[in-house]
């Protein structure tokens, strides 16, 4: 399988005033493959966003080397980023305008043919199951119908690595299940995705291979078998084997990070 991200000892550190540098990443090594569903754990403050901003070169790296897609995200971002879909946490979409608009704007931005932007647009809509409200503004839409609308605008874009932060965060079962199934199809597809969670079930369901990461650097990595395989003791009986809950609470403790 081809490699999508492939970062070897980065460490990004950020100025604090009167203090010394803060690492928000720390010699970290991380490789996600296409045609896999890579999920991104960590405690509040880990490093994930900082993360997710070095691959698509909106921060660069005090040190290390990566790549992404096979190019460095330093040198060529802007044609990175026409092969590259970030979801980010924050809901963007324009609430003023329907969705079917919001997708059409975006088409056009990321320079879509005019012949083809209505049935990418259609068809983006279709899949994320809003085609019947594709004409309300998005404004009126529920938290979860904004989140499958943002997640629309990556799909449509057709990428090879699609980038979730936190894709279901706040969002009901039935939204959640309808994300899940599209990020599964973007796997099968060939695609790369990564995506980052504080939800274990996500991980475990929809995880071909799971990082855990804190303090900026990977604490645990491997398929959901491998690292339930890691925690010594599983504290329930029935189901014998230790849940990725547990194993989360094992490599990264109980202390909070603020
Ligand atoms: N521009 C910056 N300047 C200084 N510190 C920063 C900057 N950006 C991030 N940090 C710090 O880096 C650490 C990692 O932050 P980051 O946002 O990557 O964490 P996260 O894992 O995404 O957290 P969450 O789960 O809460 O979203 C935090 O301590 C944060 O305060």
């Amino acid at each position: 399988m081809t490699t999508a991200i492939d970062l070897d000892g980065v460490t990004v550190e950020f100025r604090r005033r009167g203090d010394r540098p803060f690492r928000a990443l720390s010699d970290l090594s991380l490789r996600a493959l296409a045609g896999q569903v890579t999920c991104l754990l960590g405690p509040n403050g880990s490093g994930k966003t900082t993360l997710i901003n070095v691959l698509t070169g909106l921060t660069r790296p005090t040190s290390g080397t990566l790549e992404v897609l096979g190019t460095d995200p330093r040198r060529d971002r802007s044609a990175l980023l026409r092969r590259v879909a970030v979801v980010p946490q924050e809901t963007a979409v324009y609430p003023e305008l329907t969705a079917r608009e919001n997708l059409s704007f975006h088409a056009g931005y990321y320079g879509v043919p005019r012949s083809e932007r209505q049935r990418r647009v259609a068809g983006a809509l279709e899949l994320v199951q809003l085609d019947r409200r594709a004409d309300d503004r998005a404004g009126t839409f529920s938290g979860g119908m904004q989140r499958r609308l943002a997640l629309a605008k990556a799909l449509m874009m057709a990428p090879d690595l699609l980038i979730l932060d936190e894709p279901t965060l706040g969002v009901d079962v039935q939204s959640r299940e309808a994300i899940w199934a599209r990020i599964r199809d973007t796997a099968r597809a060939g695609k790369a995705v990564l995506l980052t969670t504080n939800y274990m079930e996500e991980a475990q369901h929809l995880g071909d291979r799971i990082v855990i990461i804190d303090h900026g650097t990977t604490v645990a990595d491997g398929t959901v078998e491998d690292l339930t395989a890691m925690v010594p003791e599983p504290r329930h009986v029935e189901p014998p084997r230790a849940s990725l809950h547990d194993v989360f609470l094992h490599v990264t403790g109980r202390d909070l990070r603020d």
